[in-house]
């Protein structure tokens, strides 16, 4: 009883906090907390137009929660008895909006595909002061034009249109929401229609969310339409290095040796070649992983600044690097699963006797190779340990698991566990290797071995990021992380006092005719030709103490400049009742402001 009371004046507040122009009002009733919203409020009557798939699903439904609803088909009779859900009221739509405002209902959904909604422009009249609920999606990903629910707002000025439930499948509609997840993408122009639109979502089990007015309708439509756009550009580079690497090794193992000796290798292509295209990809994909943060870490050092923003390639490659760190997971767990299986081939087999054999033939009773064996132990433990921080890495980026870290534990997981994962890679790549790389016969037809190639990008990220952990580099970054910033970014009203004259001259140097800088006109006419010595003598010391000086500032968004004139006892001291109109005539000219000074001035460097 509370909560249908509570319910009716939060809906009359709402509306009228809605009408008042008054940004001071909170935006939430802190006396309230939010989430009692009422499941009460929306028509226990529901109209839905249209007797489809997702019309039947979603009377199932309605009713399963104890609404009542009427179904409104352009021809009833039509239909088969055993569709139509038990329950539902069919009638034609005419007949079906009558019920509803009879009832006194509002909500009329509209199970049909938006290039029928003009066939409804004769029931104007009846839907006239309802809601419809637009339950469309887009035919196609366009980004702009009209969306469905802003052309049926237009077609029907007299009803409020709210968008809604088009992301949910029929089918989800029957089975139900098995988790509270499955939310609901509400939006509309009319408060109170939205309102009880996403009452109404609740009342049949989904979260309903407010995205906004009928403008955001096109993105609720196209939301359905998305196919993992953010796996788009990984899997692109996934499937590319992929191809590179299987082509390259097919062509060293399999097709030069067949055209060079008439070496039968074909059936490597199946098995061996995926197996040696595959640790190849999760190695270099997981040093992209790693090497935008690098590029960040030297960009920002370079710039002595974290607030100017990373150049558009770089942000994308930076929100890209799950996805990679994923498929380099699957990479790498397929390589895993592929060596695990090489033993088990009828070749391996045959490989065994032929070497069993041909040992035989040559009395080795003993093939035991001491350094062998070291070899495939280091090699095989270390691979199994990259995988193994590499799932722990894989499982973290998980949502449901990633949010149960804060967000040191996720940086030291993500960044700590990860290039512990990649020096594991590349050890276990290096074991593999051993000293292969140093004999001629790992480059047949002189192409480098895959495991060499592969092993490029993984130790470049590894040197840079030691390089970045010493002292003058992480002290520098650690800095401007906590953000401070060189002295060239600083702003302009701090730089008053730092000498910026060149750059002031530079500035000035536009401005003036005849390309003269300021400094040079200002000594050119207060030049005394008897002093003229002495001007050589302190332009020749002038880069550590300056006769004139200027500096550069800006107040209130105005530049202006200050020239400040030496007045140490020198001989050239009257110099400053020259200097002064000088300045002041300039000032007509150019469109600067000045101000004089005199004092001592001392040049920073
Ligand atoms: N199916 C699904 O899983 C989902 C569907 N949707 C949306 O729901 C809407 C309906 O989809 P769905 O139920 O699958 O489609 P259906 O083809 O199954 O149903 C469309 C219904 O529209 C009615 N209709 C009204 N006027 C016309 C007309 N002039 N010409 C043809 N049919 C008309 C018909 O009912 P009658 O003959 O009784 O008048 C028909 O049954 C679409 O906009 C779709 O985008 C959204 C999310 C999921
Ligand atoms: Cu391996």
């Amino acid at each position: 009883m509370t909560k249908r009371v509570y319910s009716a004046s939060l809906s009359r507040d709402f509306e009228s906090s809605v009408k008042m122009d008054d940004l001071s009002a909170p935006l939430l009733d802190p006396r309230e907390p939010v989430d009692t919203l009422p499941l009460s409020v929306g028509d226990p009557v529901v109209c839905i137009l249209g007797s489809g798939d997702f019309s039947r699903s979603l009377s199932t439904r309605l009713l399963s929660c104890g609404c009542r609803v009427v179904m409104g088909s352009r021809d009833p009779g039509r239909l088969a008895p055993d569709l139509v859900p038990a329950g539902v009221e069919l009638k034609t739509q005419a007949q079906a909006l009558e019920a509803l405002a009879e009832a006194g209902g509002s909500l009329v959904f509209l199970a049909l595909y938006p290039e029928h909604y003009p066939s409804l422009l004769p029931l104007k009249a009846l839907l006239s002061g309802r809601t419809l609920v637009d339950v469309s999606n887009a035919s196609a990903l366009q980004h702009q034009g009209q969306s469905n629910a802003q052309i049926l707002a237009q077609l029907f000025p007299c009803s409020s249109v709210v968008k809604g439930f088009n992301g949910l499948s029929a089918w989800t509609l029957l089975t139900g929401a098995h988790d509270a997840s499955r939310q609901v993408l509400v939006c509309g122009d009319s408060p109170s229609s939205k309102l009880a639109v996403q009452s109404l979502c609740r009342r049949l089990g989904f979260s309903a969310v407010d995205v906004g007015g009928l403008c955001a309708a096109r993105a609720v439509e196209e939301a359905p339409l998305h196919l993992f756009p953010s796996w788009r550009g990984p899997l692109l580079t996934t499937t590319l290095l992929f191809v590179c690497f299987y082509l390259y090794a097919a062509l060293a193992h399999v097709l030069l040796p067949f055209l060079d000796r008439g070496q039968n290798n074909l059936h490597h292509l199946a098995l061996v070649t995926v197996n040696q295209a595959l640790p190849a990809v999760a190695l270099v994909t997981l040093a992209l992983v790693y090497m935008p943060g690098l590029f960040a870490s030297l960009l920002q050092l370079y710039r002595g600044t974290k607030y100017r923003p990373f150049p558009d390639w770089l942000d994308h490659w930076m929100c890209a690097r799950k996805q990679l760190g994923l498929l380099s997971f699957l990479c790498a767990a397929l390589h895993a699963v592929y060596s695990v299986c090489l033993s088990i081939r009828r070749a391996a087999g045959y490989m065994i006797l032929n070497a069993a054999f041909r040992q035989v033939k040559q009395g080795v009773a003993d093939s035991w190779e001491e350094a062998q064996v070291w070899r495939s132990d280091l090699y095989l433990s270390s691979g199994i340990l990259g995988l193994g921080v590499l799932s722990v890495l894989a499982l973290t980026s998980l949502p449901s698991v990633g949010h149960t870290l804060n967000w040191r534990e996720f940086t030291f997981v993500q960044s700590g566990l990860g290039y512990l994962s990649l020096a594991l890679s590349v050890a276990h790549v290096l074991f593999f290797g051993w000293d292969m790389a140093l004999h001629s016969w790992a480059y047949p037809y002189f192409l480098p071995p895959l495991f060499l190639l592969s092993l490029v990008l993984p130790c470049c990220v590894l040197i840079g990021r030691l390089l970045l952990l010493a002292p003058c580099c992480a002290l520098r970054l650690h800095k401007i992380r906590r953000g401070w910033e060189s002295s060239r970014h600083q702003p302009k009203e701090r730089a008053e006092t730092q000498a910026l004259s060149g750059d002031v001259q530079k500035k000035v140097k536009g401005s003036v005719k005849h390309g003269k800088s300021l400094r040079q006109r200002i000594y050119s006419s207060v030049r005394p030709e008897s002093e003229s010595r002495e001007w050589r003598r302190r332009r020749r010391r002038r880069r550590r103490r300056r006769l004139i000086s200027l500096f550069s500032f800006q107040t209130q968004g105005k530049a202006k400049v200050k020239v400040v004139v030496n007045t140490e006892p020198s001989p050239t001291r009257p110099l400053q009742q020259h200097v002064q109109p000088l300045v002041t005539s300039l000032a007509v000219t150019l469109d600067w402001d000045f101000i004089f000074d005199t004092g001592t001035v001392r040049l920073h460097h």
